[in-house]
């Protein structure tokens, strides 16, 4: 699926840092990886600690480096470069203490360049694997929020694939129409780095006014922004998922949209609906779900859902290495 993907790696080495070096998931799919010559993990632990927990789990992590905050040579230099980032913000103390966990000192042998991407997530939550990277790495230019999406994948019966984008799940809780439109036009740019040709649904519970309320009105601002700020991508809101994704439905609650029907980018209206929708697609839909993939951000960092398995790592490894 990914074949793309790993034809790049293979050509233009790339470490990941994994910040969870004793998880038996990220042990497995570092070994893979490096098996297969498609990346270069680096592992977050104490040697004897990830080390020992590779031979209970039996994954070779042969000539995979494993760095150990508490002994790593260059601290000092992450130290002062994380109080300059922080700068009023966190004291040295602060900055020292946050680079002994994983999740500060993987995100900062990105911004040193130590490391290409990052991907984290198997245990620590959402919010304390992207933190670090909203506060030391922050957007990219020309981007004013991060914002995330899920690739859903699932088979069907001809063998084929049914892909879809869906997004924010994962990091803005109340977007604002403006995040909203952002991560709207950052998904189809997404999308099209999965083969999908965009066509973006910009959900509610209302369809073209069916429906009345503040929730509403953003969405419908949301729409506006979105398409002012890419006109040439197909944007349509605000949409039932029904009338989105339904052509039936379609016909009989927004005829003449050129996304009604024909939807394959849902952009939820906050994170509520957003992470319960996409946990849905994928546990009662049978929908495989990578992601998040976090948008907008100034490096190749990446979440994972604690409820991931080793070959979802695999893949996400896969995804954030390829997106540098
Ligand atoms: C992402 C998240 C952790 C940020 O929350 P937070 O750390 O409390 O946010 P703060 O407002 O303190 O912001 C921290 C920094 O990140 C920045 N930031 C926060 N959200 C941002 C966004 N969406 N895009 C860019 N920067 C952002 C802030 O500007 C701030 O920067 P600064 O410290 O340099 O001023 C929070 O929005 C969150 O918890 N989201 C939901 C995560 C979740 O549980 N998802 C469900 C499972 S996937
Ligand atoms: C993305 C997500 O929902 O993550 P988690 O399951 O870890 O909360």
């Amino acid at each position: 699926m990914f074949e793309n993907l790993i034809e790049k790696l293979k050509k233009n080495p790339t470490t990941l840092v994994f910040t969870e070096g004793t998880d038996a998931r990220i042990l497995e799919a570092a070994s893979r990886l490096k098996k297969n010559g498609i990346l270069e993990p680096l592992l977050i632990g104490v040697p004897e600690e990830v080390q020992a927990a590779a031979e209970k789990g039996g994954f070779d992590i042969t000539d995979i480096r494993v760095i150990d905050p508490a002994n790593y040579r260059r601290m000092d230099e992450l130290v002062d470069k994380m109080v300059e980032l922080r700068k009023g913000k966190m004291t040295p103390e602060e900055c020292h203490a946050a680079l002994l966990k994983g999740n500060y000192f993987g995100t900062m042998l990105v911004k040193m360049g130590v490391a290409d991407a990052l991907l984290g997530g198997a245990t620590y939550s959402t919010a304390d694997t992207v933190r670090p990277a909203l506060q030391l790495v922050k957007t990219k230019p020309g981007n004013k929020s991060v914002s995330s999406s899920f690739v859903m994948i699932r088979e069907k019966a001809d063998g084929t694939e049914e892909k879809y984008i869906m997004g924010d799940c994962a990091i803005n809780i109340e977007p604002t129409a403006e995040e909203m439109a952002e991560c709207a036009v950052e998904c189809a740019h997404t999308a099209r780095i999965f083969d999908i040709d965009p066509k973006v649904a910009m959900l509610s519970y209302s369809t073209k006014g069916s429906g009345k309320g503040e929730n509403v009105d953003k969405v419908r601002t949301a729409t506006e922004l979105a398409k002012a700020a890419a006109p040439e991508l197909d944007i349509d809101g605000e949409l039932q998922f029904d009338a989105a994704f339904s052509p039936v439905v379609a016909q009989t609650k927004c005829k003449g949209s050129p996304v009604a029907g024909q939807a394959n980018v849902f952009i939820f209206p906050e994170i509520q609906s957003g992470n319960i929708g996409y946990k849905i697609a994928q546990r009662l839909g049978g929908f495989a779900a990578y992601g998040p993939i976090l948008q907008g951000l100034n490096a190749p960092i990446n979440d994972l859902s604690r409820g991931c398995d080793a070959e979802e790592v695999y893949q996400m490894a896969i995804i954030t290495a390829g997106l540098k």
